[in-house]
Parts: structure tokens; sequence; C-alpha cells
């Protein structure tokens, strides 16, 4: 049962945000005969916001029958083995509880673990990201930080544990239920430690390439070049140019990017995850390969970005000076595991982090 109302949830999100793109368009046409069209399409969002708030519910009343049937089988357990298994299930869904219940987190990472044979990348992690904060996941080399930002993204299916995440409905979803592709939809995105852009293409082809999920024209209206395609095809040219301009690279716009200077290059990729609206972003290692100044730069942008755009960003460093000037919170990982939480200042002043990351400086 639990397995069938995850399922209607996922569906009718998925549905939702496909309509909600559609919205995004016609408003953006700006034309009054586009009016009625967006209200019966925001009927249907609320009627479809409805039935997942109703699914939500079922599945927030299944994890409380299933915290008192744990509690109990723990109360008669013997055997060591189960009762750990038993109280990592506990723990699980009393983390699935908060994240339905703290309306201050937007992800929540509960007893995450990532096998790879006899290697655990990824080991027991738990964590909560606050909406709109700047949150920072740092280790020495192969602490398993990328690791965990496959496993959000779904990349990689994680061996044991939950990837809570509360959408803009309010609604609380574990991303380990939906596949890698559908991850996206649900405005998460993320970019990877090299940058990858279209050699080929110039800066604004490169955003609008990125956007190609938002169309809502289909196969054969793209095909037939029907003018709803040129009027898309024009929304997301004058929302890539603001996007450009926001992030002072609009001069760019017309350049093809081979060439460029490392920093434009990564603003570049910032811009085209801007074009999905996300409400998330993971960045990997996104001053690897900058100058000083580059990386002072990259500092701003990514506050910037914060700012305007009203998201909330997980990045996995290596550059302490950017993650302690830029990171609301911290989490500092070992082996796997989590080490320490808290402020830069605190994660500074924790002795364990200057000797296992800072060298004790
Ligand atoms: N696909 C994989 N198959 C096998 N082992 C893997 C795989 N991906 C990662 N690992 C191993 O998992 C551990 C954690 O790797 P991960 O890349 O997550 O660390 P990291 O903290 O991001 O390191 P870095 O800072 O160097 O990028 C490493 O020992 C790595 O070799």
């Amino acid at each position: 049962m639990e397995q069938l109302n995850v399922k209607l949830l996922t569906h009718y999100t998925h549905k939702m945000a496909k309509i909600e793109k559609k919205i995004q368009f016609y408003r953006a046409y700006g034309n009054e005969k586009y009016k009625p069209m967006i209200e019966k399409l925001e009927k249907k969002v609320e009627a479809l916001n409805e039935k997942a708030t109703l699914y939500s519910g079922k599945i927030k009343v299944e994890n409380e029958t299933k915290l008192v049937e744990i509690q109990k089988r723990l109360e008669t357990e013997t055997d060591v083995n189960r009762k750990k298994e038993l109280e990592v299930s506990l723990s699980i869904a009393k983390d699935k509880e908060d994240a339905i219940t703290n309306e201050e987190h937007i992800l929540s990472l509960s007893h995450l673990s990532m096998r790879f044979g006899g290697l655990k990348a990824v080991d027991d992690l738990s964590f909560s990201v606050k909406k709109g904060e700047i949150f920072g996941l740092i280790g020495p080399n192969g602490a398993g930080k990328t690791t965990v930002f496959n496993c959000i993204t779904q990349f990689y299916k994680s061996t044991l544990g939950a990837v809570y995440y509360t959408d803009h409905h309010g609604d609380v979803h574990n991303l380990n239920d939906y596949p890698v592709h559908k991850v996206i939809d649900l405005g998460i995105a993320r970019t990877f430690q090299n940058v990858e852009l279209i050699w080929e293409l110039t800066v604004l082809d490169n955003l609008l390439v990125g956007a190609h999920s938002l169309f809502t024209v289909n196969f054969f209206e793209q095909m037939l070049h029907l003018p709803k395609l040129k009027k898309e095809e024009a929304i997301l040219r004058s929302k890539a140019e603001s996007i450009l301009t926001s992030l002072g690279i609009i001069a760019y716009k017309n350049v093809i990017p081979y060439g460029l200077p490392y920093g434009i290059l990564k603003k570049i990729e910032l811009a085209r995850v801007l074009m999905s609206d996300p409400r998330l972003i993971i960045l990997d290692e996104p001053a690897a390969g900058l100058n000083d100044t580059e990386t002072l730069e990259l500092a701003k942008t990514i506050q910037n970005i914060q700012k305007t755009f009203g998201v909330t960003i997980i990045l996995v460093e290596h550059d302490m000076e950017l993650v302690m000037g830029i990171c609301d919170r911290i989490c500092a990982m070992s082996f796997g595991q989590r080490l320490a939480i808290g402020t830069p200042t605190e994660i500074q002043s924790n002795k364990q982090v200057q000797t296992a990351y800072l060298g004790g400086e």
C-alpha cells in the first residue's frame, strides 16, 4: 500500500510539473487571449495538488503507523543485529516525519549509505539542508562527497537510507523513488567537476539546448515548425538573455565559448543550470581550475544566484576560503561519515575538523 501511495504521489507531482511549465509559457506570451487557458490550467494544478496532498497525507499516516510498529518490535527484539537494523529503520521513519513536519528543510539525508563492493564510500550519513541556504560539503579526497551528490541526484541508487526532498507544494518525496531523469522535474539541478558545454554552439544556444526540457511543444509540433515553437523559442531566448545579464556575461551571448577564460565558462554553466528554474542547485567543485581572482568572482556569483533566484545551493569544494566565505552551514565528512556540521566558525574551531581537513591550522 505504501508503494502505491508513493507511486500516485510521484505520478501527480510529475503531471503538475508539466502543467506548471505550460502555465509559465502562457504567462510569458503576455497575451490576454491566453488568460482563460491559464485559469483552466491553474484549476487543473489545483485539482492535482489536492490529490498529491491526499497521498502525501496517506504516506504520513502510514509512516506514523510504521513508527509505532517498529517501536513495538524493538521492545521485544533480542537479537543484537536485528535490533540495530530496527533502530536504523526507526530513525529513517523519524527523519521522514521530521521532513514532513519541519517546513524549514528542503533536503534531508537519512542514514545514507553507498557501497562499491567492499568499499563504504558513504557510511550512514545524515544531515538536513535548510531552504535558501548555501550549504557546503567538505572532506579530503575520497571522503565520499561526489558519491553523496550522485546519490541525491539518483545517478547512483544508494545501498541504504533515504533522501527526503520537499517540493514547492510542500509535499515530501524520497528521491530514491525517482529515476535520475525525473529528479530535474522536482527542481533539482547540478553541475559537474568539469565544465561541460557544447563547444560548437554560441553561449546563448548552449542555454537554449539546456532548456530543451522546458518546451511544451511535442516532437511533431517541433518537426512542423509551428508558430507555437517560434513563440516558445523567443520566450526562452529572452529568459536566457535575462539570466546572462544578471550574471554579468550578456556580452558573450553570441560568442562560441571555446577558448573563453575558465571563470567565464563557469558562469555560463551556472547560467545554463538556471534555465531549468531550479529550487536546489548542486555544485561539484565549482572553483576547480580557477585562479584566485576568478574564485573570488565565482563566490560573488554564487551569492548573487542565491539572493536573486531564491535558490538553495549545496556545494562540494576544496577551496576552504570560498567555502568558509559563502556557506551558511557546512558538513565535514571523513571516510564516508559525518564528522561535524555547523556554521563556518563552528567548523573552523572544531578540533576533529582541524586535524582531518585543515591540517590543524
Ligand atoms: N563508481 C565507483 N565505483 C567504485 N568506487 C567508487 C566509485 N565512485 C567512487 N568510488 C570510490 O568511493 C570513494 C569516495 O569517492 P568520491 O569521489 O565520492 O570522493 P570525494 O570526496 O568526492 O573525492 P574528491 O574530493 O577527490 O572528488 C573513493 O574511494 C572512490 O574511489
